[in-house]
Parts: structure tokens; sequence; C-alpha cells
């Protein structure tokens, strides 16, 4: 099954976290699975944060990409609309909690479950459940906000 960053659209397809077209990073894929979003992600060894389980910077930053691709996907469903249909709905994140609750292990796949509990004009809130080996680890909350026209075309400071 196609994965919602299977449709972005190229000029955003880069994103370290969910952008298929950056060779460097980590690809996430995620998928409808009823009403829940499901990427589901296996950890390399150089993900190291203690021995043997993984670093809490990586969880944070699944999270975050499951959560904006779960956001636009959410949009599109709610509109009754296909993935690849114009204009395209680009999310960033506002903001990312993350409450560590275990250590999560590094020699198995991570997965992540995501529920929309909040659409509201442009900001779609996406909470999240990090699982390994059916145990949960961590949670997530991302408020994921439509990406403004000019993003990125301010100057800094
Ligand atoms: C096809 C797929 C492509 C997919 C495209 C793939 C892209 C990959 C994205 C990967 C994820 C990232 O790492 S993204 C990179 C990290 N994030 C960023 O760089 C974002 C930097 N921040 C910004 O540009 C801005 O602050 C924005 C866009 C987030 C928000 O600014 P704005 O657009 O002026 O928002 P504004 O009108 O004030 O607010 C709109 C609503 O959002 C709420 N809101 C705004 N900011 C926040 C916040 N930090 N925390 C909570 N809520 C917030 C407001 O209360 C309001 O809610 P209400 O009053 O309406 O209720």
């Amino acid at each position: 099954m196609d994965a919602f960053q299977d449709h972005y659209p190229e000029n955003v397809a880069h994103c370290y976290g969910c952008g298929r077209l950056n060779d460097h990073g980590h690809q996430i894929k995620t998928v409808w699975e009823g009403d829940e979003t499901v990427t589901r992600f296996t950890p390399e060894p150089y993900h190291t944060s203690v021995p043997g389980f993984v670093y809490g910077g990586l969880i944070a930053s699944l999270i975050d990409c499951h959560s904006t691709g779960s956001a636009a996907a959410a949009m599109y469903r709610a509109e009754g609309r296909d993935l690849d249909s114009l204009p395209p709905f680009r999310f960033v994140t506002g903001s990312l909690h993350v409450d560590f609750l275990k250590p999560t292990p590094i020699d198995g796949p991570i997965e992540l479950r995501g529920r929309i509990t909040e659409v509201k004009g442009r900001k779609v809130v996406v909470e999240t459940a990090v699982l390994a080996a059916g145990v949960l680890t961590a949670r997530g909350n991302v408020v994921a906000i439509q990406m403004p026209e000019d993003f990125g075309t301010a100057k800094p400071g």
C-alpha cells in the first residue's frame, strides 16, 4: 500500500525524517489502519543511546514526521480528497511533546500509532503511541499547522 509520504510533492519530499528524496534521512512511511495512522521503523545500531536502547532524539524525530504526515492525511480524509489531489496539504510542526515512559529496545522494529484528536482551521493535533514488541515506551503530542504560503521566506531575527 502506498504511504502518505509517497504522495508528497517533490518540493516537500526532502525532509530528513520523511522525505523520500533524502538519501540520508529516515524516509518513514505512514499508512491508515482504520482510524489510526501507523509507521513502522527499524532502528540501526548507530541509533543507540545507552547500549541496547534507542536514542530519544530518534524517537522524537519519528513522532514529528509521523504526525505531520498524519495531519495531512487527516485533512485529505476530512475533505474526502485523494492524496494526490491539488492543492496539496502541507503541514509543519508547531509543537512537539514527548513523554519517554520506558527505555525503547533497539533490537527490533518500532511501531508508531497515531490518533487525530483535533482538526480546527489550519491546526491538527496528533497523539501517538510508540511501541516496541507491543510495549508502550513513549507517547507524543504534536500540534501540526498547515504551512503558510510564505513559509521560510521571512528573514531570521
Ligand atoms: C502533502 C504533504 C506535505 C508534507 C510536507 C512535509 C514537511 C515535513 C515536515 C516535517 C516536520 C518538521 O520538522 S517541520 C520543521 C519544524 N517546524 C518549523 O520550522 C515551523 C516553524 N514555525 C512556523 O513557521 C510558524 O510558527 C507556524 C507555521 C508553525 C505557525 O505560524 P502561523 O501560521 O502564523 O500560525 P498562526 O496563524 O499564528 O496559528 C494557527 C493556529 O496554530 C496554533 N499554533 C501556532 N503555533 C503553535 C505552537 N507552536 N504550538 C501550538 N499551537 C500553535 C495557533 O494557536 C492557531 O490555532 P487556533 O487559534 O486556530 O486554534
